[in-house]
């Protein structure tokens, strides 16, 4: 059987130090990815969710730009040119994290990651499909549903030199039917830009990286932006990348900085012959999930 993973490869996720200033953050995003590939010898690098502007609802209509038709002008998308421009310049692989994106026509919104190949080709586009609208008495309340529309596709994309990876955003983790069927599509790594909060940080952004890694049998990245006390939104921070056995090979705390690990077939290879979940599914007694109603 072909391997999953082609080759070793050193996954980088940048937690940046993310400000109200866009041509800032996407300099600031290049010296930081440059970091990565020529100091750590990164040949994927992963930005953070919102990593052009702050995060929250007032702001994804100032910051949005426009991706239709692609490729859309330095005008219409600074962040689109800046981002294909950086991963030739570094001759890398760039998850560019996610940025408010505006609907040429409907002017509808979305929260949307683009990635990039080494020769600066778009080659991915996830809008964020889960909305993240949640009301934590006393905690929390957001709801980017009320500004932001959701989309539709289940994003994956294939690096030759390497495999397929699966990418989403931040509460898209929560889905596992998504990195499910990502997984089972062959992705070897799934990667999710992502800004938890303080109040889901500590509960859940580690168990659900490791959850999505023990379930699916594969790598998994969450990139999230560094902590800043000054913006509304506290980011958790935290960015981590974990096996396949869902075993942390490394993470951060809330400050800036990068994350490295290099990931193997072999590793996944083993993980499954070990504990072989991937090939005893049963999907005749359990075929299709949506058909089962709530109970109540
Ligand atoms: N930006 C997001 O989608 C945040 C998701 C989050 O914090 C969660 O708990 O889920």
């Amino acid at each position: 059987m072909a391997k999953l993973l082609k080759q070793p490869v050193r996954l980088a996720l940048v937690q940046l130090a993310c400000t109200a200033d866009k041509a800032h953050n996407l300099s600031h995003a290049r010296a930081k990815v440059l970091e990565a590939v020529n100091e750590h010898k990164a040949r994927i690098v992963v930005l953070p969710e919102c990593f052009n502007s702050p995060y929250g609802t007032k702001y994804f209509g100032s910051y949005a730009e426009t991706l239709l038709p692609s490729p859309p002008t330095a005008e219409q998308s600074p962040s689109f040119h800046a981002l294909s421009k950086l991963a030739a310049e570094a001759q890398v692989y760039l998850v560019g994290g996610s940025i408010p994106e505006k609907h040429p026509t409907s002017k509808d919104l979305y929260n949307t990651c683009l990635t990039f190949s080494p020769t600066g080709e778009l080659i991915a586009t996830h809008r964020k499909v889960h909305l993240f609208d949640i009301d934590i008495p006393g905690k929390i309340k957001f709801k980017e549903s009320e500004v932001l529309s959701p989309g539709n596709d289940i994003t994956m994309v294939d690096l030759p030199e390497y495999g397929k990876i699966g990418i989403a955003i931040c509460y898209d983790i929560r889905f596992p039917e998504l990195a499910t069927i990502a997984a089972r599509k062959g992705a070897f790594l799934l990667l999710y830009p992502g800004a938890f909060n303080m109040t889901t940080g500590p509960a859940h952004w580690e168990l659900l990286a490791r959850s999505r890694a023990v379930d699916n049998q594969a790598y998994v990245g969450l990139c999230s932006p560094a902590r800043d006390m000054s913006a509304d939104y506290h980011a958790w921070g935290h960015s981590m990348i974990v096996d396949p056995n869902a075993e942390s090979l490394g993470h951060l705390d809330e400050k800036e900085g990068i994350v490295i690990a290099e990931l193997s077939g072999d590793r996944i290879e083993e993980v499954r012959k070990g504990i072989p979940v991937y090939s005893q599914r049963r999907f005749d007694v359990y075929a299709d999930v949506s058909k089962v109603g709530p109970t109540s």
